[in-house]
């Protein structure tokens, strides 16, 4: 899986050198690439945005450096398996599916806004060469894509295969299809009695049963505090 990051702070991105995907880059699995979007302007000033055609406040970002770097990292021609996917606060809420999806894509390149948003034509000419994706992180406002992009790119490649050291943690995730789409259950470890709490007797009896009985209560209840709306048969 090849990544390309388009941003004017491409030092974001360094942090996708350690940890996890670190290794995922080290083994080949991921191939990262950070790019400066004013690498493809021409000015002295290397401007990236301008004022909004019919007013209003802010700057958007002009649409001709996004056009030379998708013709310099994507060329011309139309290839549904690439997949452009923009960060913005108008977009579908990104969701653990959407993760699952982009999993198994080839290519993605993430275009990170700033300011009041890219210029439309922008998104409408991506649209026709490549799979588009206007995702949202949440409702609320950040300053720039790059933030959502990190988070998206974690949730991503988490989940391609050779990524994880143990797959198998995949499957008991809140939202990962074995959970049933509920909340993860309470987790603990030793020891068994800590500043006056214990860990619950169920958890160190041995009968597996019985855990797994509890954990399933426990993410349900969980999940019908916390988010009753994924909850589907109530
Ligand atoms: N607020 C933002 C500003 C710029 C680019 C993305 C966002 C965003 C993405 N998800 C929530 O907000």
């Amino acid at each position: 899986m090849r990544l390309d990051y388009l941003t004017i702070f491409p030092e974001f991105f360094d942090v996708l050198g350690i940890s996890l995907l670190g290794k995922a880059v080290d083994n080949g699995i991921v191939d990262i690439h950070a790019h400066d979007l004013r690498t493809w302007t021409h000015d002295r000033h290397r401007t990236v945005d301008d004022t909004p055609c019919g007013g209003g406040a802010g700057m958007v970002m002009k649409p001709d450096p996004w056009g030379e770097a998708f013709d310099d990292l994507l060329g011309a021609d139309p290839d549904p398996s690439v997949h452009v996917v923009i960060p913005t606060p108008s977009g579908t809420p990104f969701r653990q599916d959407d993760a699952a999806q982009l999993s198994h894509a080839d290519r993605i390149v993430f275009c990170c806004g700033r300011y009041e948003g890219i210029d439309h034509r922008v998104i409408d000419y991506a649209s026709e060469h490549w799979s588009v994706h206007e995702l949202s992180l949440g409702d609320y406002v950040l300053n720039g894509g790059e933030v959502a992009a990190l988070a998206m790119t974690e949730a991503i490649v988490r989940l391609v295969p050779g990524v994880l050291g143990n797959p198998e943690s995949l499957s008991e995730e809140s939202y990962s299809q074995d959970q049933e789409g509920l909340l993860e259950y309470p987790v603990y470890t030793r020891p068994a009695s800590w500043r006056g709490w214990d860990v619950p007797e169920v958890l160190m009896s041995g009968h597996h049963g019985h855990i797994a009985q509890w954990r399933r209560e426990q993410s349900r209840e969980l999940t019908r505090r916390r988010r009753p709306d994924l909850l589907t048969d109530e």
